[in-house]
């Protein structure tokens, strides 16, 4: 199985790094696990940013055409932990199985990226930055596969 994170930036931050970066190898432990960075324009009026950065995404996910794409959305329908490890699960048994997550841009998503209607994932009515963001996407994917495997995991 292969998950993918698609986000803008790299982390600058050593506690947002090393956090990242020990919840990632616990899940390669499960999954091939791998993030794409890609660099957000954000010097230009915000509705200008937010459409040259959806494009960017637009066409980064023309390259997963096979994978199903999950968009993290602030404003989309709440998940608690179990619902989001069944979009996991649903995918576990095949090998071939292919998910990406995405955590959008700060000006958030573009019209014509909400038209494409992939499904999205809200993780509560806050807004959280991208960066801690990052490191709580990889957590909740992390206790999805300790709850898949039935594997004692602090509550
Ligand atoms: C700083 S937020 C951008 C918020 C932006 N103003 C908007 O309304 O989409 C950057 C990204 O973090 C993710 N994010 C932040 N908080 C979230 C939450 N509570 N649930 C799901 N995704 C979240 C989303 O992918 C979002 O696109």
């Amino acid at each position: 199985m292969n998950i993918k994170i698609i986000c803008f930036g790299k982390l600058d931050k050593k506690f947002f790094i090393e956090s990242f970066n020990e919840y990632a190898n616990r899940i390669s432990k499960y999954v091939n696990f791998q993030v794409i960075q890609l660099k957000e324009e954000y010097q230009k009026e915000d509705i200008v940013n937010k459409n040259i950065n959806s494009d960017l995404l637009i066409e980064k996910l023309k390259w997963f055409s096979d994978h199903e794409i999950i968009c993290m959305d602030v404003n989309s329908k709440n998940y608690s932990t179990e619902e989001f490890t069944s979009i996991i699960e649903t995918n576990k048994n095949l090998k071939q199985a292919k998910i990406v997550f995405i955590i959008g841009p700060s000006d958030g998503y573009s019209d014509k990226f909400l038209e494409l209607n992939y499904k999205k994932v809200s993780f509560g009515n806050i807004t959280l930055p991208h960066q801690l963001f990052r490191v709580i996407l990889a957590e909740q994917i992390y206790r999805a596969f300790k709850i898949i495997n039935n594997e004692k995991y602090h509550k």
